[in-house]
Formats: structure tokens, sequence, C-alpha cells
């Protein structure tokens, strides 16, 4: 119960970023034009999961709100690398929320192989105590990204966060497999783009 207490502003700031993010969407269609964004998901830390990574890096219980940047998650999947940027520049822009910390590991992918851009933000949320400020830790990724990271967390889970070390490897050829997935998907985006212009240009011509 007293977790729940605990995590109820928590929920509330997950749930009213869905919506927001979600927004875009909509907004994109009424231009017409491509949305960075392809869906967005979100949740609150599980509770075992909470009380684990406290035990692991040492965290008093009593500080998890200043110091688990991860209790309230949101995660944005794109198509293209691209669109990440401007996902992490539609983020920084928006005047509810403010960023407190960006990490990039996109340009420095993590050892595992792991590739996302993280923004860290603190958000109020309005309780019927007044107001709370939440770190929501926002991951936004392409769709090959979420697909590698989503399997190799179900392997670290299967494998007790001790992933033997030829699957590591496996793992890690993996991940460039995927990162030149979305190497070669944006060049077909860019041939396709260009095309297009020179369709418009030509017909412009003739006119
Ligand atoms: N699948 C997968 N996810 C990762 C990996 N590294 C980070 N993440 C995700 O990104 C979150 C934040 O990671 P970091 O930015 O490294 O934060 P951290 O608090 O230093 O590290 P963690 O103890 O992993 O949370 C994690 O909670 C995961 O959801 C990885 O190697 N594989
Ligand atoms: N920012 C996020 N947005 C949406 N889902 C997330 C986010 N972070 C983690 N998840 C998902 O939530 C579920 C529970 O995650 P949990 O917090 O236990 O994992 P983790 O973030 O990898 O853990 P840890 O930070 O403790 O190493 C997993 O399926 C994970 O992929």
């Amino acid at each position: 119960m007293e977790w729940e207490i605990f995590l109820a502003p928590y929920r509330q700031a997950v749930d009213e970023l869905k919506v927001k993010l979600r927004g875009y969407r909509d907004l994109y269609e009424v231009t017409s034009e491509n949305s960075p964004i392809e869906f967005v998901t979100g949740r609150v830390k599980p509770i075992p999961s909470i009380i684990e990574k406290a035990r692991r890096k040492g965290m008093p219980l009593t500080q998890l709100n200043t110091q688990m940047q991860d209790l309230a998650g949101i995660r944005v999947m794109c198509q293209f690398v691209d669109d990440i940027r401007r996902v992490v520049e539609l983020i920084r822009s928006r005047t509810d929320l403010m960023v407190v910390e960006e990490r990039d590991y996109i340009s420095e992918k993590k050892k595992s192989g792991y590739r996302s851009y993280h923004v860290v933000v603190q958000y109020p949320v309005q309780t019927v105590s007044g107001e709370k400020k939440i770190l929501v830790e926002i991951q936004v990724r392409t769709l090959a990204m979420n697909f590698w990271a989503t399997i190799e967390h179900s392997l670290n889970y299967k494998y007790n966060g001790k992933i033997p070390s030829d699957v590591k490897t496996r793992l890690l050829r993996a991940a460039e497999a995927a990162f030149r997935l979305d190497e070669e998907m944006s060049q077909i985006r860019d041939e396709i783009r260009v095309a297009q212009l020179r369709f418009l240009q030509k017909n412009a011509d003739e006119e």
C-alpha cells in the first residue's frame, strides 16, 4: 500500500506523457508530414525491480525520488535514426517539462551493444497534496534498436544477468547488424526523397 501511494504520481506522469507524446502523431497527420514517432510505450518500474536496483546501486529507499531516474519510464520508437533527433528536439522544446540530463548511447553505444538516446526530464504532476516534480526517463530509439534491446533484455532475464560470453559476442554482432539495417533504411528513404523532389521539380518546370 505504501508503495502504491509512493508510485501514484509516477503512474500519473507516465499516463500523461504517453498521451502527450502520442498526440504528435495526430498533429503530423493533419499537416501530412511524416511523424518522427512510430509508437510510444510507458511503464512504472515494477516494485521488485526497484528494490533490486536500489540494492545493486546502494541507494537508500528514502532517496529513490531523487536518485532513481527510471521509476517512471517512457519509450518512443521511431522508424529512422534521423527521427530520433527530431523527437529529442520536440521534447526539448516543450514548456511542460524540464530536461535534466541527456545520454547519447547512439554516438557511443554501451558495452553490451545497446543503442538508444535517453532524455531524463523533470515533469510536474498535480496531486491532491499539490504539485510534485517527478523524474521521468524517456528512451528514444528506432524500431531496430528496440528489437535488439527487447531480445537482449529477455536473454538477460533468462540468464539472470549472466549471459554466456559466446552469446554476448553474437548479441554484439546482432547489434551491429541492426545498426546497418537502420543505415540502409535511412539511405533508401533519402533516395526516395531525392527522387520525389526531382519529380516535383520536373512537373513544375513543365507547367
Ligand atoms: N536491453 C538493454 N537495455 C539497456 C541496456 N543498458 C541500458 N538499458 C536501458 O536503459 C536504462 C537506463 O540505462 P543507463 O542509462 O545505463 O542507466 P543506469 O542507471 O546507469 O544503468 P542501469 O543500472 O542499467 O539502469 C536501463 O534501465 C534499461 O532500460 C542494455 O545493455 N540492454
Ligand atoms: N523508459 C522505459 N519506457 C518503457 N518501458 C521501459 C522503460 N525502461 C524499461 N522498460 C521496460 O519495463 C520492463 C521492466 O523494466 P525494468 O525497469 O525492470 O528493466 P530495466 O530498465 O532494464 O532495469 P534496470 O534499470 O533495473 O537494470 C521491461 O520490459 C523494460 O524493457
